[in-house]
């Protein structure tokens, strides 16, 4: 798993706030042209891998006391963006809607597609933030997004690092070569041993190792503030993309499958439909492959829970956790979830939640479960 970031400085345009009396057309641009008023906002980029700690970073961020005005855009991938949100409400203990402007003065936005397109509808709110914050996708080439912002920017960046799952390696080592910095999280889940060959292997550019979750916190002044690319640090983001193909890379096999059941979950049967899935892997697709589940993300209803509670799913890791928002009226209880991984079947996964967890379930053989897959 490999989370990363990197910086870019947008350019914006000074011109609305020249003075309006100018006694000589040719004074105004020469004061322009010669004392470079341009303002600039850096954005640094959040790569990594699928649950690298990504978004907890992000919220970490958010609701630090930094005394800087920063517009966070979440990543939101396929249908899940709902989840992304509630996740993302859930750890900051605020609402994060369309450019939602929070309490310390922060921004908060999700988007599809990588939230480039996002970037420009920013730029018209200019004055109201001062640092830009993007997620991308755990799967994203980091080359395809920086290039988008060369066109006129100058970038800097930070990674953080986890494991390379099979057939990411492309990904994982371009997010790492394309790095500012490289943040290594979730030290709390390996040895000082393991940590340890993972900064040999890194060997440059490495951070800080931090545990968001255990509150072993990196320095936010680590992470802002890098001027990677500024144009006096000598490194351009034209020389660092000369060495890495910006051809996409990603991982075709690897899909996102999400489902939405209304009603509540048994949280026994929900366990067992997760452990299913992730540790015994005897739940197939219609040609009879296992699925096999990297990513798992959920905002479910468990029966006789007031909260809204929320599934994290890493590999085989997983957690179920009681968020801070309540179920408004029972009525309007459901199951959200997201998978990302291969072999996926939306509907057999679906109806096996249907009728192996959802509260009003029916006992009949589940689809897809007929003996074990072989260990892979
Ligand atoms: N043990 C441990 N868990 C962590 C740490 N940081 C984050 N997590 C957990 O890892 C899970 C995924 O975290 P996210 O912040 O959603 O990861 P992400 O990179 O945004 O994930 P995607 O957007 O799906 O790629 C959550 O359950 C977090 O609580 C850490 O330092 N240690
Ligand atoms: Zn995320």
């Amino acid at each position: 798993m490999l989370p990363a970031m990197k910086t870019v400085e947008a350019e914006e345009e000074y011109a609305e706030d020249c003075p309006e009396l100018v006694p000589i057309e040719t004074k105004h641009q020469e004061k322009e042209e010669n004392l470079d008023f341009i303002i600039k906002i850096p954005v640094t980029i959040v790569t990594g891998y699928l649950g690298a700690g990504k978004t907890t970073l992000l919220n970490y961020i958010l609701t630090e006391q930094h005394n800087r005005k920063i517009a966070v855009i979440l990543n939101e991938f396929g249908e899940g963006s709902a989840v992304e949100k509630s996740l993302a409400v859930s750890q900051g203990g605020e609402l994060y809607e369309e450019w939602l402007e929070l309490r310390n003065g922060c921004l908060c936005c999700s988007v599809k597609d990588n939230g480039l397109k996002a970037i420009e509808n920013l730029m018209q709110k200019k004055g109201k933030f001062d640092y830009i914050l993007l997620e991308t996708t755990g799967l994203a080439d980091p080359g395809a997004v920086a290039s988008m912002f060369w066109v006129d920017a100058e970038l800097g960046s930070d990674i953080y690092l986890d494991e390379k799952p099979d057939g990411l390696v492309n990904e994982a080592t371009r997010q790492v070569a394309l790095a500012d910095m490289i943040l290594i999280n979730k030290t709390d889940l390996v040895s000082e041993e393991e940590l340890n060959k993972l900064r040999t292997t890194i060997r440059y550019n490495t951070l800080d190792c931090c545990s968001l979750k255990a509150r072993r916190k990196t320095h936010l002044s680590n992470i802002l503030d890098l001027h990677a690319y500024d144009t006096l640090s000598g490194i351009s983001l034209q020389k660092k993309l000369q060495h890495v193909s910006t051809a996409p890379h990603l991982d075709q096999s690897i899909v996102t499958v999400t489902f939405d059941v209304p009603g509540s979950a048994e949280e026994e049967s929900l366990n067992v439909f997760i452990q299913n899935l992730l540790w015994e892997k005897n739940v197939k697709n219609k040609d009879g492959r296992c699925m096999e589940v990297i990513r798992l993300k959920g905002l479910v209803s468990i029966k006789d829970k007031p909260q809204q509670m929320i599934v994290q799913g890493i590999h085989e890791l997983y957690e179920l956790e009681e968020s801070r928002v309540n179920w408004k009226d029972d009525a309007e209880r459901a199951c959200q979830l997201v998978f990302i991984g291969k072999n996926l079947d939306k509907d057999i996964l679906q109806q096996l939640f249907i009728t192996a967890v959802a509260e009003t379930k029916e006992q009949t053989t589940a689809p897809g479960q007929d003996g074990a897959c072989p260990p892979h």
